[in-house]
């Protein structure tokens, strides 16, 4: 089955094709990489696939439901977590009541029944602060669950966002960049945490990526664009070889992508 299924979607802005007649798979537990030069529609797909932009045309299925135009969080409750290029924490609560918060929107509370402490919320408040707790130690981080995110390094803010994804239950999980800033020790590290999760949650993956060690090591499939235009499809090792992704990443640089 596809988790997540674009069918000829295309997105402008002004005169700026975002993304032109973009069509992709991504298959129940594959992982999937899209790559391509600053400016190219990556992160436009992502907001496209999550509910953040409306597709100009073409359609959008998740887990073979059609998702076209749905508002974000009805796209999230349905099996989509993602993580941003620019993290995206609370950084006024605590690093448990992030996670915190993550489960009460899975759950479906609205914000009067979290804030007000309604009954039916504080009937299972102790329950989802333990579940809270799991998914921080899932990711490593029950050592921080009082610090403000703000107040910690990077890579651990990143696993914070991470937890947060996990903890919408998702069956498709969206990486914008997740390697950026990390140097090579964190980006193996990382890596290995990936696989680890992945297992764990029986999870397909769509990544952002311009670290290219990142994508070749993780990725069953990759995506290139460049100008919002697909220009190939395939496996890392194929991509790696493709005269068209060597001349848009390194302009007809010899030596491929991946070096
Ligand atoms: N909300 C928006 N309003 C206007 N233009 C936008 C908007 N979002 C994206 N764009 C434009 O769409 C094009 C694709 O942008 P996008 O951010 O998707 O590229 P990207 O491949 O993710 O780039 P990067 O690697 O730098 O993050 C760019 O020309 C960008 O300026």
């Amino acid at each position: 089955m596809n988790i997540v299924e674009m069918r000829n979607v295309s997105k402008n802005f002004g005169g700026v094709a975002a993304v032109k007649d973009f069509s992709m798979q991504v298959e129940e537990g594959k992982n999937v990489g899209i790559i391509g030069p600053n400016g190219a529609g990556k992160t436009t797909i992502f907001n496209l696939i999550s509910g953040i932009y409306k597709p100009d045309s073409g359609s959008i299925h998740l887990c073979s439901e059609e998702i076209t135009g749905m508002p974000q969080e009805k796209i999230a409750v349905r099996g989509l977590g993602r993580t941003f290029q620019n993290i995206r924490l609370f950084n006024e609560l605590s690093v448990l009541d992030n996670v915190r918060t993550a489960l009460d929107h899975a759950c479906g509370y609205g914000v009067s029944e979290t804030m007000l402490f309604l009954p039916r919320y504080r009937k299972n408040e102790r329950r989802i602060r333990q579940e809270a707790w799991e998914y921080l130690r899932v990711v490593g981080l029950e050592q921080y669950e009082d610090d403000r995110p703000s107040n910690l390094p990077y890579g651990i803010q990143r696993r914070l966002e991470i937890a947060r994804a996990l903890a919408m239950r998702p069956r498709v999980l969206m990486l914008d960049e997740p390697a950026a800033g990390l140097n090579s020790e964190e980006l193996f590290e990382l890596i290995d945490f990936i696989r680890k999760i992945k297992k764990q949650f029986s999870l397909s993956l769509l990544m952002i990526e311009h670290k290219m060690d990142f994508i070749m090591e993780l990725c069953d499939t990759i995506y290139v664009q460049d100008f919002g235009r697909n220009i190939a499809v395939g496996p890392p090792e194929e991509i790696q070889k493709d005269p068209q992704v060597i001349a848009a990443y390194l302009g007809g640089e010899a030596g491929g992508v991946g070096n």
